[in-house]
């Protein structure tokens, strides 16, 4: 073990133990969790590390340990869905598998859509892999779901459904598992008696079910991405393919063609806001691993000089700390945010499954904002970590480079982070409601008492001083009275359509303000459900630690804006000078728990991948092996000095 790593854990003030219990909500759970993190030495998924095979290579692996979690979940036993997704980001480390879609679009879509006699055909195939799915929404030419051009159009003499890419641009392209499946869930315009019914669901078989031959469709990889290289991301061109009327999603369509209307023609985009709500908490889990590598590297590594004596760790400079501590401070955050969205995913999906879409609009809202709010911040935070480690964060030995280039695409999949923003008309129809005296209930009440408080942009020396910058709860009043710039993005709107503009033109005149305004309101949610959390916390040590952390996250974002909260003359400008140096006392408050802090997350060595951040912090001698692994070592001469160079 490296002496400086030790002795950064010898420093803690805190049990680690009991912080890992609270970020996996309890004993047992952690308990649980280490017993299926235990599938790590099982000698079936050894492999080579990615960064060293060729894409079909890469794919390969994939899939073959994709097969093996298939059986090795049936061997153990293991079918909670929290359990199986446990397991598998313990095994996938971190980068995707290529039947990653099957289970977190495919087989959601058919649990959430299929009717009874669906279920009982499909979830038995599907469940048993015989069936392989992935699914198929967006095309070359679009995301936009209204857009889409991919027709299923109904054929009452024979009971079927046609369906058709009828251009180039509606070619079916970036669903995942392209060479690995062969069902898809197909999202197409639904005509039947010669009108169109809008964007449903259709199951279509692609693959011969033994060869695994392609059917008279044409499908394929799209080629090599950013990322994502385990993964074969699809193409598919349907050319008149016909399928059963029971292939229909949620059946609409009767026998005569008669189309029968759902409940909430929303409930077709259900798996999305499944998955938006999945990416907070995996926004979480990537920004705790990037903390992990950069903060222990940063314990061992030691560089340059502030006195005139030995070279100190590089996590005592002040810069340092300020690069990876409100990161730390974030990933706590975006733990109880995840926890938080989960919750209230499963909360509001069961009120739905009972018929009652009361809550689904904000759900989408909810899910939108925060999946694009989460992923944007992580995204930049991956990209700190590995700056903060210098050169060797740039090597793949990291783990950070692999980190950022599977992690980047969540702002662009599950709907393109800006546009996921721009589904704020809830909160503008929410501020509106509340102008015109509805008392709004849940996240949203805040928008009730907005009339009486009024923030206004006007000279901050003019008005009393509200925060108090050292009280969490004034903070998050703060950020409260902040979220208000829906009211700026509201009166926009309104000033355009005054000069009598479309509505729609005045939305899109108006959407600058209209994402700072859902930014606003996220931040605000996020300080918020970190604080709430605080008070559940009852070990005094681990409050303390937490409470520093949530200050600084909250500090830390009021620096970053500090335009918005001098307008709104929230804060005067002497407390905005006092922020820095509350933010620097806040740092050293941190520093002997830094260590201790990531060690908590609980990762092991295997599931990080990281040579700077092991555990037991022997860096340099493991870097020195990776690269002996390189297989530009394999021979002593490399070929190219007889081919080219001789
Ligand atoms: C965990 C790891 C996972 C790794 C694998 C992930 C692989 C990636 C997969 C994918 O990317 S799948 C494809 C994802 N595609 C998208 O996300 C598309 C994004 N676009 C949209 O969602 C929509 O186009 C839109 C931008 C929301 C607009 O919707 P639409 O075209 O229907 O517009 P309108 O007809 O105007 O309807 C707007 C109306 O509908 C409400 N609404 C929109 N979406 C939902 C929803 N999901 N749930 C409930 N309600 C929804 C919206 O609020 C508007 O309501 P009103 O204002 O009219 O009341
Ligand atoms: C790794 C990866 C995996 C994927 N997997 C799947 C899958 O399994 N199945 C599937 O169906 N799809 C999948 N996708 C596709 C993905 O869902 C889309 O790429 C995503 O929704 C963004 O759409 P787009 O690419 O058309 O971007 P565009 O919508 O073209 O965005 C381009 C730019 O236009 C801007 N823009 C677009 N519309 C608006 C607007 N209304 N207002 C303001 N600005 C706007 C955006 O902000 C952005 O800056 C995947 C994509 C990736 C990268």
């Amino acid at each position: 073990m490296n002496p400086d790593i030790v002795k950064e854990r010898q420093n803690a003030s805190f049990d680690v133990q009991k912080l890992t219990y609270i970020l996996d909500g309890g004993p047992e759970k952690t308990k649980r969790r280490r017993e299926i993190s235990l599938v790590l030495n099982d000698p079936d998924f050894d492999e080579e590390d990615p960064n060293f095979l060729s894409r079909s290579e890469r794919y390969e692996q994939a899939v073959r340990k994709s097969a093996q979690m298939i059986l090795k979940l049936r061997e153990y036993g293991i079918s909670d869905p929290a359990e199986i997704n446990c397991y598998k980001s313990v095994v996938r480390g971190n980068f995707h598998e290529s039947l990653g879609l099957h289970y977190v679009m495919f087989l959601p879509t058919l649990y959430s859509q299929c009717d009874q006699e669906q279920s009982k055909k499909w979830l038995p195939l599907a469940t048993s892999f015989e069936v392989l799915g992935t699914y198929a929404q967006t095309e070359l030419g679009h995301t936009h779901l209204r857009g889409l051009e991919t027709t299923a159009t109904f054929d009452p003499t024979t009971q079927e459904f046609v369906l058709n890419s009828p251009t180039v641009t509606s070619i079916k392209w970036w669903p995942g598992a392209g060479k690995t499946s062969n069902h898809a869930v197909v999202l197409a315009q639904l005509y039947t008696r010669g009108k169109c019914h809008g964007l449903h669901a259709f199951i279509v078989q692609l693959r011969h079910m033994d060869t695994h031959e392609p059917l008279p469709i044409l499908v394929g990889d799209i080629g090599p991405k950013f990322g994502f290289s385990e993964v074969d991301n699809g193409f598919l061109k349907l050319d008149h393919v016909r399928i059963p009327r029971e292939n229909m999603l949620m059946k609409h369509v009767e026998p005569d063609g008669r189309y029968v209307k759902p409940a909430s023609a929303k409930l077709t985009y259900g798996t999305m806001v499944f998955i938006r709500s999945l990416l907070v908490g995996l926004s979480a889990l990537v920004m705790a691993k990037s903390c992990t590598i950069a903060i222990r590297y940063s314990a061992v590594r030691h560089q340059s000089e502030i006195r005139s004596e030995p070279e100190p760790q590089i996590l005592d400079y002040q810069t340092q700390q300020y690069k990876l501590f409100p990161l730390l401070a974030t990933a706590y955050a975006f733990s109880f945010v995840g926890q938080y969205m989960t919750e209230t995913y499963y909360r509001i999906s069961g009120d739905i499954n009972q018929g009652d879409l009361s809550e689904l609009p904000e759900l989408h809202a909810v899910s939108a904002g925060l999946k694009a709010f989460t992923t944007w911040t992580t995204n930049t935070g991956i990209e700190v970590c590995r700056m903060s480690c210098g050169g060797h964060g740039y090597s793949r030995s990291s783990a950070l480079p692999d980190l950022y280039a599977e992690f980047t695409p969540t702002c662009t999949y599950e709907g393109e982070n800006t546009v996921m923003m721009l589904q704020t008309a809830y909160l503008v129809k929410s501020y509106r409601q509340a102008k015109a005296g509805e008392q709004l209930r849940g996240i949203m009440s805040y928008l009730n008492d907005m009339e009486q408080r009024h923030v206004r942009a006007h000279p901050a020396s003019a008005r009393p001083a509200l925060v108090d910058i050292n009280d969490l709860s004034d903070l998050v009043e703060s950020y409260k009275l902040r979220a208000a710039l829906v009211e700026s993005a509201a009166k926009s709107i309104q000033q355009e359509l005054q000069k009598r503009r479309s509505h729609e033109d005045a939305w899109n005149n108006s959407a600058i303000d209209l994402v700072k305004a859902s930014d606003a309101h996220c931040h605000y949610m996020v300080v918020k459900l970190f604080t709430d959390k605080l008070s559940e916390i009852g070990d005094p040590d681990i409050n303390l630690v937490l409470t520093t952390l949530a200050q600084l996250y909250a500090l830390h974002g009021i620096a970053l804006n500090s335009g918005d909260f001098l307008q709104a003359g929230l804060l005067t400008v002497p407390q905005m000078q006092q922020i820095p140096v509350r933010i620097k006392e806040l740092l050293c408050l941190i520093r002997p728990n830094a260590v201790a802090l990531v060690d908590a997350f609980d990762f092991p060595d295997k599931v990080l991948s990281s040579v700077l951040g092991r555990y037991d912090g022997n860096v340099y001698e493991n870097l020195f092996e990776w690269a002996r692994r390189s297989p530009l070592n394999a021979t002593e001469v490399h070929e190219s000095f007889h081919k080219y160079l001789k």
